[in-house]
């Protein structure tokens, strides 16, 4: 299904997805997202265009060692398992074991399983327990976020030390909709309190002299780190 979000032209979206994601989508990839489309949360999937850039970034700076902050049923996490070397390893951290679940007979019978750690806990206390290892300073090559977007800023923090310098962190969902741009007023209440929280996270990271940014109006607006001090 196409959905307009940031374009706001369905046809256009559709054109998109038809014409370059889908036909050059992994059969993995596909049999997962159709395998998390009758969740009732089946949208927190990674939109396949995003997928494709994470890909790309993922190809370019030849990520081996990632970390990925919020799996659902695990499109992204495929996704780098896919991408990476044989001998790559991801830290894929969720709360929700049981969504993961629902990817994981997919992700065994792509044959990618073992290059994946999943942990099943809040994500704040497994960077915070990495950062202990000063070995894992600077170890990853690699970082994506698409998690409680409330918490983005205390992710960055930790991220930001845990990727090596010319390393990428990559954020989901910063134009949230397009709500980051409309008076707060026109905002439904129960949207407030996310688009506050990523507008603030926008206005940090641009103020953020640690890295290079870029935000690819791609999905619901993905936010391209790159560490630099
Ligand atoms: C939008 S979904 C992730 C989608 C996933 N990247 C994909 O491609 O399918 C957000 C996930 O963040 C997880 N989450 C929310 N709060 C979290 C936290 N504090 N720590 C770890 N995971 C969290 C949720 O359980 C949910 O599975
Ligand atoms: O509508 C959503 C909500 C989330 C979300 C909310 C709270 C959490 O703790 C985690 C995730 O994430 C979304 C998302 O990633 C997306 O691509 C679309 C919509 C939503």
């Amino acid at each position: 299904m196409a959905n307009p979000k940031l374009l706001q032209s369905e046809d256009l979206s559709k054109y998109i997805l038809h014409t370059v994601v889908y036909p050059r989508e992994p059969e993995p990839l596909k049999e997962l997202r159709c395998a998390s489309a009758g969740h009732p949360f089946s949208f927190y999937g990674t939109d396949p265009d995003a997928g494709q850039l994470m890909a790309m970034l993922l190809k370019l700076i030849q990520a081996k060692r990632t970390i990925e902050v919020g799996v659902f049923t695990g499109y992204s996490l495929l996704l780098t398992a896919l991408t990476i070397p044989d001998d790559g390893k991801i830290t894929a951290i969720d709360i929700n074991k049981e969504a993961y679940e629902i990817g994981l007979p997919i992700i065994q019978k792509a044959g990618v399983e073992h290059k994946i750690n999943f942990i099943h806990s809040p994500a704040l206390p497994v960077l915070d327990n990495l950062l202990q290892d000063k070995e894992n300073e600077g170890s990853f090559d690699f970082a994506y976020v698409d998690a409680d977007k409330d918490n983005y800023l205390n992710y960055h923090e930790r991220l930001v030390k845990l990727v090596k310098i010319g390393g990428l962190l990559v954020y989901d969902n910063v134009l949230w909709g397009g709500f980051v741009a409309m008076p707060l007023e026109t905002i439904p209440e129960r949207k407030r309190k996310r688009t506050t929280a990523t507008m603030e996270f926008n206005k940090t990271i641009a103020a953020d002299p640690r890295v290079d940014i870029s935000i690819a109006p791609v999905g619901d607006g993905v936010l391209i780190c790159r560490r630099v001090m």
